[in-house]
């Protein structure tokens, strides 16, 4: 049994040296060869875990921030031979971690390696892009890249909250049209989101619904509204009814078309992707990933 251990050493307060090590000790028991590769730089983590496909290794362990898995995801998808998975979050927001129920300290996420235990987990693919976990499209969305790392580090994903209530309060919406499984919606939005999981932005109450393989997006269209309505929404966001809310459209879907006039960037998985338009389709139970054993979502 062959293991490949993917680390950022720049994520998680440059502890993952030490971490890496645990996980060696954790592996040894099952794995003949344990392989560690350090990241350098942005595309290591994905090259590396597509080397890992070919050669054949039955396990990857990716070690970092979102950025980090999200690369790994990458280079694992719609390879002939994908080794399980395993997650060690060391980032700010650690939404694939939170949605899958591994446990946010490093050192409890490498103890589940042991028990071997996977789950079948459905990965989004957009225009030529895979992704994990949430695409967003608006100004909200766009707002994100403007948050610093400083702030960001201070704050986490309220962060991107406080950036993105800027932008809703100014009423910036963006005209889309929306294809899916059941038809087709045009209008203006504030912000779309299409989830795969029921943790974005590190809040998971958003899509409770959304299961790791139920092979769907869940997709929120919020429409523009007055600045009152919006806040009338903040609750039913906070108790995960956003579904229910008149000035929301909600879809499950297997696939997402959308298109506007205008060029807006889409968000991926936290990072800045490409301009609209796009073609987004659910891979079901793509992945295979190691999870807590006792674990009540799955
Ligand atoms: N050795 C390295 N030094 C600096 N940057 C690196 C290194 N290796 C990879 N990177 C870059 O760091 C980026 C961010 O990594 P990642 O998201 O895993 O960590 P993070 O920023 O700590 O997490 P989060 O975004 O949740 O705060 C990666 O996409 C990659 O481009």
């Amino acid at each position: 049994m062959k293991a490949m251990i993917i680390l950022n050493p720049s994520s998680g307060k440059e502890k993952a040296p030490d971490y890496a090590e645990k996980i060696e000790e954790t592996l040894r028991e099952k794995y003949d060869e344990i392989d560690i590769r350090k990241t350098e730089k942005e595309g290591d983590a994905a090259a590396f875990a597509t080397e890992a496909c070919i050669a054949l290794y039955d396990a990857v362990i990716a070690m970092g921030g979102d950025g980090t898995i999200n690369e790994a995801i990458n280079g694992l998808a719609e390879q002939a031979h994908r080794p399980a998975l395993g997650i060690i979050p060391l980032g700010t927001v650690n939404d694939f971690a939170r949605a899958l129920n591994i446990p946010l300290d490093p050192y409890a996420a490498i103890s589940i390696l042991d028990e071997q235990y996977l789950q079948p987990v459905d990965i989004g693919k957009i225009n030529e892009h895979y992704f994990a976990n949430v695409i967003a499209v608006g100004a909200i969305a766009e707002a994100s890249y403007s948050v610093s790392p400083e702030l960001k580090t201070r704050l986490g994903s309220l962060a991107y909250f406080m950036e993105g209530a800027k932008s809703f309060l100014n009423g910036e919406a963006i005209d889309i049209s929306v294809e899916h499984d059941n038809g087709k919606w045009e209008g203006q939005t504030f912000l779309l989101l299409a989830a795969l999981t029921n943790s974005v932005g590190g809040f998971d109450a958003l899509a409770p619904e959304a299961s790791v393989n139920d092979g769907k997006f869940h997709a929120f269209i919020i429409k523009k509204m007055s600045v009152p309505k919006i806040a009338a929404l903040i609750p039913s966001l906070m108790k995960g009814e956003l579904q229910e809310s008149e000035e929301v459209e909600y879809i499950r879907t297997s696939f997402l078309k959308v298109t506007s006039d205008k060029q807006h960037v889409v968000n991926i998985d936290g990072e800045e992707g490409e301009p609209l338009p796009f073609n987004a389709r659910v891979l079901p139970g793509h992945l295979d990933v190691f999870v807590p054993l006792k674990s009540e979502k799955n």
